[in-house]
């Protein structure tokens, strides 16, 4: 393991697509870190102080300095730290790709699979839906055109915009089982399947991937606690 050590703090909570991605990311490079697990009903201190203007994970703190927003500190763990990659690509304009990628997959996945799997109605979670497999369907030509015949969007290794799309992953897996859906589906969507199963494969990324299994389980609690609250807000 490079870098990081008693220097490098992450203050994340284990269910967090976004903090995962800052997971994903110091594993993939082989960085230690201390890892701070946050109860986000009762922010800590350190977190309120840390991000005072969003108060939300994650946030990695280096040398006492934080740095907020998942995006921001992959790329600062890249510039930044030493380790294995680059994540990000070195020449300036395919970097100004995998940005557009991972701001694409921000904007509309990650808003989509949120409407598709907590919508307020029946309707709202089916538009949630469409919107999801428009996006996913968009992503899937952008690895077609980006990366033929390798197996990430980062080429032979997995880079910056793999991680940010793998911080989803073990959601999506959780929908999937939830819903019964396929979401990266092996006959529309063939590559992002075949991505999928390659980068779940990595053990970098196992070593910093939640288990499903809780996270249906966490999903399944959060679903019947809204449900209460709409019944109890309709009486
Ligand atoms: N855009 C932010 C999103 C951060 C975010 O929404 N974090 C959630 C956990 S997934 C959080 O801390 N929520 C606590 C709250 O909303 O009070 C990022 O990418 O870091």
């Amino acid at each position: 393991m490079a870098g990081g050590g008693d220097d490098l703090k992450l203050l994340a909570m284990w269910a967090s697509p976004v903090a995962l991605r800052v997971r994903l990311a110091l594993s993939i490079k082989g960085i230690s870190y201390e890892y701070v697990e946050q109860d986000l009903r009762n922010k800590s201190d350190l977190l309120l102080q840390s991000n005072p203007v969003h108060k939300k994970v994650p946030v990695l703190i280096h040398g006492g300095k934080p740095i907020c927003e998942s995006l921001v500190i992959v790329q600062y763990i890249d510039e930044v730290l030493s380790g294995a990659g680059p994540l990000l690509p070195t020449d300036p304009y395919e970097r100004a790709v995998a940005r557009f990628w991972a701001a694409f997959i921000d904007d509309k996945l990650m808003k989509a699979n949120y409407q598709a799997s907590w919508g307020k109605t029946e309707e709202d979670k089916s538009e949630g839906m469409k919107l999801m497999s428009e996006a996913v369907e968009t992503l899937e030509g952008a690895l077609r055109d980006c990366c033929k015949g390798k197996s990430f969007f980062g080429g032979a290794n997995p880079g910056y915009v793999d991680v940010v799309l793998g911080g989803i992953l073990p959601w999506v897996r959780a929908m999937e089982a939830l819903l019964g859906i396929k979401t990266f589906d092996p006959v529309t969507t063939p590559l992002l399947a075949a991505w999928a199963d390659s980068f779940d494969a990595l053990d970098t990324v196992e070593a910093a991937m939640p288990d499903v299994g809780r996270l249906v389980e966490f999903a399944m609690n959060l679903q019947s606690a809204a449900a209460a609250e709409a019944a109890t807000a309709a009486n």
